[in-house]
């Protein structure tokens, strides 16, 4: 499967569905043209746009999955956790058969890389532009003290997706902006940007991708994209989905971690 560059219709397999199955989408199993940035401290960050596109997938989790509503202590009160969430734990089928052959084209390309499987499924839903999740690095286990890889599908509204060095520090500015700044074919402002900022290239449109001066990397995720965070990412950087005031619809992030990283 891996070697194939073929399409193929996740999910459409699955015993009953066929053509047009619910929630069928569409992956390229060779996750053809992934382009990997290595940020500073070890850290990477794999990215293919529009990998998981096609088909219902956005609106059959939607309806299906049963979201969950946290609260968690911040200091001295209870605050509501501003996602909706539901984790899927290794071996717990995933709410969408779908989500099984995503994770599977991810394993075939990162359990040789990683030495293991991405084996659980975290499930985000950003209502809308108020919902976010603040900065932190996925450190719950061994994220704190060894390399891991989290992927994450996105899909639906397009929201932007932040990285930043912990604790900051001029050599991660550098070396992140020299490679993600320059952006690359097919990562262009698209059209769902338009309304959201300017540039001289697109009026009223966001560039899809850039470095603050503080040594922030801002990357718009639309509907579809893969991003991967490897090496050092999860003790070394941290990442963040800030609040907007853009009208924005739903999306939804799956992350696939390895065993004993959450
Ligand atoms: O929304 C996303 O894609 C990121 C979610 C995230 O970082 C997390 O749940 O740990
Ligand atoms: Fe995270």
């Amino acid at each position: 499967m891996y070697a194939e560059a073929s399409l193929f219709d996740a999910g459409l397999d699955e015993p009953g569905a066929g053509d047009g199955a619910p929630g069928g989408v569409a992956v390229d199993p060779a996750i053809a043209g992934l382009v990997r940035h290595r940020l500073a401290r070890g850290a990477w960050l794999d990215l293919l746009p529009g990998w998981a596109t096609g088909g219902d997938l956005l609106e059959r989790l939607l309806e299906d999955v049963p979201w969950r509503a946290e609260r968690r202590p911040m200091y001295d009160r209870v605050v509501d956790v501003p996602r909706l969430l539901c984790h899927y734990g290794e071996g717990e089928q995933l709410p969408h058969p779908a989500l099984e052959a995503v994770r599977d084209a991810l394993n075939a390309r990162y359990a040789p890389e990683l030495g293991e499987p991405l084996v659980s499924a975290g499930l985000c839903l950003y209502r809308d532009g108020a919902d976010s999740v603040a900065w932190h690095g996925d450190t719950i286990g061994r994220g704190r003290t060894t390399d891991t890889a989290v992927a994450i599908v996105s899909l639906g509204s397009a929201r932007e997706f932040l990285l930043r060095p912990r604790g900051g520090g001029a050599v991660a500015r550098a070396i992140a902006g020299a490679d993600l700044a320059q952006g690359r074919p097919g990562t262009r402002p698209r059209a769902d940007d338009a309304a959201t900022g300017g540039s001289p290239a697109h009026p009223g449109a966001q560039p899809t991708r850039g470095v603050t001066g503080a040594g922030t990397i801002r990357h718009t995720l639309h509907h579809g994209d893969l991003v991967v965070m490897g090496g050092s990412c999860q003790r070394t950087w941290e990442h963040a989905v800030p609040k907007t005031t853009r009208p924005v619809g739903p999306r939804v992030s799956i992350q696939f971690r390895t065993r004993g990283v959450s």
